[in-house]
């Protein structure tokens, strides 16, 4: 298990049997591994006499403790996460290697994507598994999510579950966290998929060159025998492929890249492109699909599969759940949009398809919310955004963790211009905030629900209570009689 692990010293007995591993001492037992992790919250080298006492046989750790159980075995390493990674690999028998292992990374568009390849796969015939943030799955068997990529035994756990159960393929979505955390490290992909970078997560990666860097992490562990697909129309989709050993492919809706695509038309009933020559209409909305759609195609070509085919499946496929999904009330035929935006790109671009699809009787009111605990600098250029794309705008609560609402919400409206203030109001319960959005609307209007998508969840104060924006707005279209 130790092979690809730099190890600075070893202490105790060798070849010990192993069962299991963890990184949290609370699941330690008998026979077990324990990583001690150096974390955002605490460091795991506090617990490792808790681990010995539970009966952990081997310890992982960057700082041997000052004494040391003899019938302990002590595994001394420069990155724990890095050879909790490499061990994970091994201890379930290199499972990336049995499969077709595509990673799609970027700002946003990870789960739309992998979720069409996951579902384009299945349909050519392949049994194929996907880890993303709305769920991970085997086939048609669903696993719940708890992660966008999850940690390294985990992750290596599902795709060897992939493995037993005859997958050949398996989708991936791969986070910064994880890329920082070396949650993929050790994974031998057969490609990467690039589809964006914009502002997120500058809370933990603290400046956006290391949101890149980490970004980029991914591409620079390519071997050379995958792809890397990497969007040319984006501003750093070229810096991606840089320091790649992989096959260098780009797509593009503007210029010469090995997958092209032209826009058409993208109208309520979807979007009509001219993919590398070949006229299709797809079902899905709005310009960031168009790249979705094309880098999942160019993926799937690369892959050795039939373009023709491949975009006779596509044309007919939906998004995943919780992106762009209509709701649409029955007697007067408001359209409630309930979409995963939550980051300032994602919204502009949803409310950008919304202006590109709309009547112009038709006026759009938008909800929103900033997760507490999470980049704080997006709240108010969100709140902006959400003004100037919306006739009217409620901002609300979107999971606000440990963080009080209304600072939330403060910070949000320090973003909204004075000449807007007048279309803005700030209601921090979201049932109540949706209430009132379904309530301006007029017949025919646009109700955006941005922020949550799939999730099925209010998170406060730790406790999570069950909300569900489609659920929500269905329930007061019936309250309403709309
Ligand atoms: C900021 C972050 O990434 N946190 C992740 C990190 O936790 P951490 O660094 O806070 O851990 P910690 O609490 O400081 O503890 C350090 C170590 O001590 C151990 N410990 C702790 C207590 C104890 O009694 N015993 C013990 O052994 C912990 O198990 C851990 O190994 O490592 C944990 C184990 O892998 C993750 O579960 C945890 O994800 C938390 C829940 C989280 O919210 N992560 C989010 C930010 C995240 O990862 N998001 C990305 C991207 C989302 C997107 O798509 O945009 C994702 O991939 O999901
Ligand atoms: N290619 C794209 N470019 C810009 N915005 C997009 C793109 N694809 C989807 N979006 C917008 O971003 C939101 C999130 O999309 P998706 O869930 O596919 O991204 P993600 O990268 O998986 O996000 P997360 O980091 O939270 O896992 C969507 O609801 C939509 O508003
Ligand atoms: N995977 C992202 C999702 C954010 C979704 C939004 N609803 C929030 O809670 O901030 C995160 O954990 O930062
Ligand atoms: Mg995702």
């Amino acid at each position: 298990m130790l092979a690809d692990v730099s190890v600075t010293a070893q202490h105790g007995p060798a070849d010990v049997p192993v069962h299991a591993l963890t990184l949290d001492s609370r699941q330690a037992a008998l026979g077990f591994v324990f990583f001690a992790l150096r974390g955002a919250a605490t460091d795991g080298h506090q617990f490792i006499a808790k681990a010995v006492e539970q009966g952990a046989a081997v310890i992982v750790c960057e700082d041997l403790p000052a004494a040391l159980n003899p019938a302990t075995a002590y595994v001394q390493v420069p990155d724990s996460a890095e050879a909790m990674a490499h061990m994970a690999a091994a201890f379930y028998g290199h499972p990336s290697r049995s499969l077709q292992l595509i990673g799609v990374t970027g700002t946003n568009g990870k789960t739309t994507c992998a979720t069409l390849l996951h579902k384009l796969l299945r349909e050519l015939g392949y049994h194929t598994g996907l880890l993303s943030t709305v769920q991970n799955q085997i086939d048609e068997q669903v696993i719940p999510a708890t992660h966008t990529t999850p940690d390294s035994i985990r992750l290596n756990e599902l795709l060897a579950r992939m493995v037993e159960a005859g997958c050949t393929h398996a989708c991936m979505e791969v986070s910064s966290h994880a890329v920082v955390q070396h949650r993929t490290t050790a994974l031998r992909f057969a490609g990467g998929i690039f589809t964006n970078l914009t502002h997120d997560h500058l809370d933990y990666h603290g400046t956006f060159d290391n949101y890149l860097k980490a970004k980029k992490g991914f591409f620079d562990q390519l071997p050379k025998t995958a792809f890397a697909l990497s969007n040319a129309d984006d501003k750093r989709g070229m810096v991606m492929l840089q320091n790649t050993a992989a096959r260098r492919e780009t797509y593009s809706l503007r210029s010469a890249a090995t997958f092209r695509a032209k826009l058409i038309e993208n109208a309520v009933h979807g979007l009509h492109l001219e993919v590398d020559g070949h006229d299709t209409q797809f079902r899905l909305i709005g310009v960031f699909n168009a790249y979705n759609l094309l880098a999942v195609y160019g993926a799937a070509v690369l892959l050795g599969e039939e373009p023709l085919e491949v975009l006779t499946v596509l044309s007919g496929l939906l998004s995943a759940p919780g992106r762009f999904e209509p709701v649409v009330s029955e007697k007067t035929r408001v359209t409630g949009i309930v979409d995963y935006a939550h980051t300032p790109d994602a919204l502009e671009n949803v409310l950008q398809t919304i202006a590109d699809i709309r009547q112009p009787s038709q006026q759009v009111i938008t909800v929103v919310g900033c997760g507490g605990n999470r980049d704080g600098a997006k709240r108010p250029i969100m709140a902006g955004l959400a003004c100037q794309g919306s006739d009217r705008v409620v901002l609300t609560s979107d999971n606000p963790r440990f963080e009080d609402p209304n600072d939330i919400l403060q910070q949000m409206q320090a973003g909204v211009k004075v000449q807007d203030l007048a279309k803005v109001l700030t209601i921090p319960d979201r049932r109540e905030a949706i209430k009132t959005a379904v309530a301006l609307a007029g017949p025919g209007d646009i109700v955006l629900v941005a922020g949550k998508g799939h999730e099925t969840y209010q998170e406060i104060k730790g406790v999570k209570t069950d909300f569900d924006d489609k659920k929500v707005l269905t329930d007061m279209f019936d309250l309403l009689g709309k």
